[in-house]
């Protein structure tokens, strides 16, 4: 079997995209699966955070569907839908789409470049739930919002949300930031636990000046990424509310593979975040696969997009200098 790919990142989340919009792969749904874990693996030749696979949709212009590097599928990945959008909107000849993802339509823009010539991409982060029962997070109340877990830390202040995927959310110290600490309580909640029985991603965010913030993320399904962009948006929304960052403006998110920007809204009682940032591609290959086992691939035909790698590195260059500042 052969599949033709596009290696593409946001901020250094990176994903191999699959374009089956106009014809469907025969693949099963455990050789989804099976396509993610084999392909995604660092010890392969391709390597990735995850699968985007770029379908058809019966009521949106297209449709994502997202599985982790371990196989499991996740219902949304902001990162992944700003390199969708970018897909999509080219294929299309549009700067403007709905894309379908599992639980929401989400509209999807071309936009200002982050950085000079870098293709940039505005994606809806939504819908947005504090209820527990949406991540599902059991413990004996409704909501967590700023509030201990004793089960995990006796000292950090977590916040539970759904963008609609699920997030364990801290604010903390650059101490905090440099120990073991979220390495440690993430594996424990992406472990079977009675806590999180789905998992969860795990965000340690920590302030660095009013409205710039620098989250890292240890993801479920995956472990920890250069950047998660449901995550990114996830914590702005939380800055907002325990730690003065403000709705309606744009919240410069740093973090591993480089920087995006979220703006909250709040509207009408309900919470929509703006992720903007890049969507860049690395190169294109055919990918030939001798068992649908996916073991054994040949990487065919690989075409570089090498001035994109280039402009993004100068992007990190810009995001490490203004970091090194806080060190
Ligand atoms: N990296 C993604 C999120 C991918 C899914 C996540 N690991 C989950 O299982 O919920 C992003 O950019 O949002």
């Amino acid at each position: 079997m052969n599949i033709e790919i596009i290696k593409c990142h946001g901020s250094g989340n990176d994903f191999i995209l699959i374009d089956e919009m106009d014809t469907l792969l025969p693949l099963t749904e455990d050789e989804r699966a099976s396509l993610a874990v084999a392909i995604c693996s660092r010890g392969s030749e391709i390597g990735g955070d995850g699968i985007l696979f770029v379908q058809g949709s019966a009521h949106a212009d297209a449709k994502m569907r997202i599985f982790n590097s371990d196989g499991s599928e996740a219902s949304m990945c902001g990162n992944g839908l700003r390199c969708v959008a970018r897909y999509a909107c080219e294929k299309l000849g549009s700067d403007k789409l709905v894309i379908e993802t599992m639980k929401a339509d989400l509209e999807v823009e071309r936009t200002e470049d982050i950085f000079d010539g870098i293709p940039t991409f505005r994606v809806e982060i939504s819908p947005v739930s504090f209820q527990l029962k949406d991540l599902p997070l059991h413990l004996e109340q409704d909501v967590l919002l700023n509030e201990k877990i004793p089960q995990l830390s006796n000292d950090l202040y977590f916040t539970a949300v759904a963008v609609p995927n699920p997030h364990l959310i801290a604010i903390v110290d650059q101490g905090i930031l440099a120990s073991d600490v979220q390495e440690t309580l993430s594996i424990g909640v992406n472990k079977p636990n009675t806590l999180f029985p789905d998992g969860v991603n795990v965000s340690f965010v920590r302030l660095l000046e009013k409205n710039h913030i620098f989250v890292r993320t240890f993801e479920r399904g995956v472990g920890y990424t250069n950047a998660c962009g449901t995550a990114m948006s996830a914590s702005s929304l939380v800055t907002c509310l325990h730690a003065g960052n403000e709705p309606e403006k744009e919240i410069s998110v740093y973090n591993n593979g480089g920087k995006v920007k979220c703006v909250v809204h709040h509207m009408d009682g309900e919470t929509k975040i703006d992720l903007i940032g890049n969507g860049t591609y690395e190169y294109k290959a055919a990918l030939q696969f001798d068992s649908m086992d996916f073991t054994s691939v040949a990487v065919l035909n690989k075409e570089e997009f090498n001035t994109e790698k280039e402009l993004y590195a100068k992007l990190q260059d810009e995001v490490a200098a203004y970091l090194t500042s806080f060190n």
